[in-house]
């Protein structure tokens, strides 16, 4: 059974600072799409490639009787090893050009692996979903779409490819772009680029293509590199997940009492009022200390120890949020998830719900729709979710979590439910009913509804 790796937006926050220069992205596309190719060209065009590994590129694509460097070879490890049938189900590639820096969240494109792109998109600022030009819009992209925008990834690519199978042709491009704009704005996306390209002749990728004059947009690396990202987080709520209550015993310390923890979204103020939850008590932040020295701002993600003016009685998995935060804290969630795990999930079932710092029970009460998502429909009987299954669930949780909509919070707003009996991550979890109710809106359907039966003893 294989258990795909934690989705990193779902995850421990990294520890590097936020810089202007980073982008996240992710790509998608579906079998011989031709992702392997144009992450190629990008790395091999962007000079991102090590010349040792080119030469090996050469020497290999030379070996099979090939001329040119077959660049999707320079993603080949990662295949490798899928072929093998070892699980690797995102590999994370660093390349930077002299105007940015980039991760990448490369995932493997077939249909059962739409809990790898929900895994590889989490944290990414835009996706780049990739077609054929013969074959056009299919059903996975129509998945990868939907996936997009359930994540709330903000930019969208779709990068039409072997735009060189089709003769360079503006119609067939305009037709493609049209029918996926249209798909993907229907559910929310806010911002879609089309770029025509062929990763193999390289139009398109890095330098703009000779053969595409009727095409006046950016290259895809043009528009990578100067993608405008809400990288300031001042623009998000302040969320702070208490870590740790640090109370020295030495006679020196006897009243400090500090919270020590991660800023999970936002930014934190000396001065500043605040309120804890659960609890609800107000207090005011008197001192920010950052790496032992005194710092009057911190922001996500950055880890400090937060002192309050106040002696109140926080713990380990409380929140602290501004004071007219409106977020609160709840036994009762509903989510959109995605299903991670070969085994299904259906009412009824106790699992553990990991929320930033805190792991808490909760059962799943119903689940009220089972998309399909070739074209969003709902299950008539959405009974309960196979892997790579998007749907919506009603859950109770032992303990109030405060859990901001995920449409507010990417970071506070996503949870795991985790299998109590091994510790392997079952499901990742979008809190609130926003993607429910743009979908609605998209195809007019209404859900089913699935309830889990008499609780007996798991009754929070
Ligand atoms: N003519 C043409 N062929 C292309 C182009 N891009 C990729 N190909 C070819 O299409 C085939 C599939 O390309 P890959 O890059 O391996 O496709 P992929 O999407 O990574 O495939 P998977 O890793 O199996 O999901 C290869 O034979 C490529 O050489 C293109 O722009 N034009």
């Amino acid at each position: 059974m294989n258990s795909p790796a934690t989705p990193a937006g779902f995850g421990p926050l990294d520890d590097a600072p936020a810089a202007t220069s980073l982008l996240r992205f992710a790509t998608a596309g579906s079998v011989d799409d031709g992702k392997s190719t144009l992450v190629g060209r990008l790395l091999h065009d962007s000079k991102s490639v090590l010349s040792d590994q080119l030469e090996a590129v050469e020497h290999a694509s030379r070996s099979r009787g090939q001329d040119a460097p077959d660049l999707a070879l320079l993603t080949d490890g990662l295949r490798a090893e899928r072929e093998q049938g070892i699980t690797i189900d995102v590999a994370y590639r660093y390349f930077a050009t002299p105007r940015r820096r980039f991760i990448l969240a490369d995932t493997p494109g077939h249909v059962q692996y739409t809990r790898n792109m929900v895994t590889g998109a989490s944290t990414a600022e835009l996706a780049v979903v990739l077609v054929d030009a013969r074959n056009g819009v299919v059903e996975q992209t129509r998945r990868h779409a939907a996936v997009a925008a359930l994540l709330r990834v903000p930019h969208l690519v779709l990068a039409v490819n072997k735009m060189d199978l089709v003769g360079y042709d503006e119609g067939v491009f305009a037709s493609i772009a049209e029918e996926f704009t249209r798909y993907a704005a229907s559910l929310g996306v806010p911002e879609i680029t089309t770029i025509p390209i062929s990763a193999l002749a390289g139009d398109n990728v890095v330098t703009a293509s000779a053969h595409m004059d009727w095409y006046g947009g950016p290259t895809v690396l043009e528009h990578l590199e100067t993608l405008a990202v809400t990288d300031d987080p001042g623009e998000d709520p302040a969320r702070f997940p208490v870590q740790y209550v640090i109370r020295p015993q030495t006679a020196e310390h006897r009243d400090y009492r500090g919270y020590a923890g991660q800023i999970a979204s936002g930014l934190l103020r000396v001065g500043q009022r605040v309120k804890v939850l659960p609890s609800g008590e107000s207090s005011t932040i008197e001192a920010l200390d950052m790496l032992g020295e005194s710092v009057d701002v911190a922001w996500a993600p950055q880890s400090v120890t937060v002192l309050l003016a106040d002696d109140l009685d926080v713990s380990r998995g409380d929140m602290i949020v501004p004071s007219d935060a409106s977020v609160t804290a709840g036994q009762d969630l509903t989510a959109t998830v995605c299903h991670l795990h070969d085994t299904p999930l259906e009412p009824g079932a106790r699992v553990l719900l990991k929320h930033t710092t805190r792991t808490v029970k909760a059962i799943v009460k119903e689940i009220p729709s089972r998309l399909t998502l070739d074209d969003l429909s709902q299950h008539p009987e959405p009974g309960r979710l196979v892997a790579n299954d998007i749907g919506r669930v009603v859950l109770r949780t032992s303990e109030p979590l405060p859990v901001d909509a995920y449409a507010d919070s990417r970071r506070t707003g996503s949870f795991l439910l985790i299998d109590p009996a091994d510790g392997s991550t079952l499901t990742a979890g979008m809190a609130g009913d926003a993607f429910a109710e743009a979908v609605r809106e998209a195809t007019g359907t209404a859900e089913a509804g699935a309830a889990a039966p008499d609780d007996d003893g798991w009754d929070f």
